[in-house]
């Protein structure tokens, strides 16, 4: 499957974007560029392959498979370009983690949520289908992360607002209520442009949080080494099986 995708590339082959030539089919996604290297420490042999705009890109060793870490920016148009350009390069399998808020109370900070779905609350992925298109988790990769200690899935809301849905913006906590409300578990920026690319190019693609806060309770849990390893590590493993 392609959708029109057009494969954009400079004179030396690498990706327009991404500024790489190659990939491993599987491949673990983290918005913030400055973070992969600390992701790509838990891997064997870590190479940095590329970091050129906000994608950075390393690849090594996980439990005997090679595996990819890359940044996909922030937000869903970013979060579009890199499936597209991935796609082009062969990769298969995509997770991306992150921290993230959950909304509804009773989810602990500091645990795992995997996405079963995303509410599509974002420009990006319009441009490509029509809103009715649903932005749904890979179920082999979903399945595969929850049997390697995640313990729940449910709906993310991504969406192009995250300063304004926050319990101390202006009209913050209203807008975060009707999202729980309506059984939304966790906000992030990038899944529902990740499951819909994902879908719509063939590709298996999942997405972990780490709950670092909650919206609803006011609690929180520290983002450290500790956490991270427990969120790629989920993430490698389901990866790995799949
Ligand atoms: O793990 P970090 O980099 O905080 O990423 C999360 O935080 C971003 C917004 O602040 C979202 O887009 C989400 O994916
Ligand atoms: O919507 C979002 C996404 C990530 N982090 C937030 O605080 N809000």
């Amino acid at each position: 499957m392609s959708f029109g995708s057009q494969k954009l590339v400079h004179t030396d082959g690498t990706m327009h974007h991404l500024g790489i030539d190659a990939v491993t089919p599987r491949v673990i996604l983290v918005p913030d560029p400055q973070e992969v290297p600390l992701y790509a420490a838990l891997l064997e042999n870590p190479v940095q392959q590329s970091c050129y705009r906000e994608y950075a890109t390393w690849r090594g060793i996980w439990r005997g498979e090679p595996l990819t870490v890359m940044s996909c920016g922030f937000g869903c148009m970013p979060m579009a370009i890199a499936v597209e350009e991935l796609h082009h390069l062969g990769a298969e399998s995509l997770i991306k983690i992150a921290a993230c808020p959950a909304i509804q109370p009773e989810l602990e900070p500091g645990t795992l949520l995997a996405a079963s779905g995303a509410v599509r609350g974002e420009g990006a992925t319009r441009e490509y289908i029509d809103p009715s298109y649903p932005a749904v988790a890979d179920m082999p990769l979903l399945g595969a992360l929850l049997s390697c200690g995640v313990p729940d899935a449910g709906l993310f809301r991504s969406h192009d607002c995250t300063s304004l849905e926050t319990p101390w913006a202006p009209g913050g906590p209203a807008r975060i209520a009707r999202w729980a409300e309506l059984g939304v578990s966790a906000l992030d920026g990038e899944t529902s442009a990740l499951f819909v690319l994902a879908s719509i190019l063939g590709m298996h693609a999942a997405s972990l949080a780490y709950l670092a806060e909650n919206y609803a309770t006011g609690a929180a849990a520290p983002m450290d080494a500790q956490a991270r390893g427990r969120l790629f590590t989920a993430a490698a493993e389901a990866l790995r099986c799949c």
